[in-house]
């Protein structure tokens, strides 16, 4: 079995439990006890890896004041993590505006060149509500060096699977030897593509 433990970050109200209930049980319930930090735990098997899974569900609420509250905590947190879901709502802008601020206390803490981490943009079934659109989304996911999903937890089981199945993926690819990695061979394909492209130009 390989340990993997995710850390589920956002704004307060964001879905951040309802996202871990469903996909340790499939089922959405739509209110939930806030009151204890919960670790949910289950087994997988992905890409024929079986995985021992534990996702960390905070109590206390990041928000845009978040320095407020007890960063050590949060540090530590971060620090236990393999991987990160970063949360926020299609409906609620400010959530989408504290996620930068949450990747950067992330990288500084891991202090590592690539941490495993896919945003995930939610309840994408108020379309009528929307306050952030899907492109800027995927600006940002890109800007923050994460995978992106933009899904309903509400509404589609699937999708919440395929998010924390990528973002598994993205830690198991990281335990691998530097050579094995598929990030560590994109960085190597866009050096030499980037080597190749500058010396077409200067030969031309
Ligand atoms: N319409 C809709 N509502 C959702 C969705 N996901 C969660 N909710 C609702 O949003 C509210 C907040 O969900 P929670 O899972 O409690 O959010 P949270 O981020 O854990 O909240 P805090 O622990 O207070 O930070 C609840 O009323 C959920 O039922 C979704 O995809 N669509």
């Amino acid at each position: 079995m390989v340990p993997v433990k995710l850390l589920i970050l956002g704004a307060q109200n964001t879905g951040k439990t309802a996202l871990c209930v469903r996909f340790i049980t499939k089922r959405f319930i739509g209110e939930y006890d806030h009151k204890k930090e919960v670790t949910y735990k289950c087994s997988r098997v992905v890409d024929q890896e079986a995985v021992d899974l534990e996702i960390l569900d905070l109590t206390w609420k990041v928000n845009i004041d978040f320095y407020l509250y007890s960063v050590a905590s949060l540090e530590s947190s971060i620090r236990w993590a393999d991987g990160f879901l970063l949360l926020y709502s299609i409906t609620q802008r400010f959530s989408f505006l504290e996620v930068p601020q949450l990747k950067t206390l992330i990288d500084q803490t891991k202090q590592n060149l690539v941490v495993p981490a896919v945003l995930v943009a939610n309840k994408a079934d108020l379309e009528i509500g929307r306050q952030v659109t899907t492109d800027e989304g995927q600006r940002l996911a890109k800007d923050l060096r994460c995978g992106f999903r933009e899904l309903s937890v509400a509404e589609a089981v699937l999708a919440v699977e395929a998010a924390v199945l990528q973002l598994i993926r993205l830690v198991l690819d990281q335990q691998r030897p530097l050579p094995e990695r598929r990030s560590y061979m994109l960085t190597v394909r866009h050096a030499l593509t980037r080597k190749l492209t500058r010396s077409k130009t200067m030969q031309w």
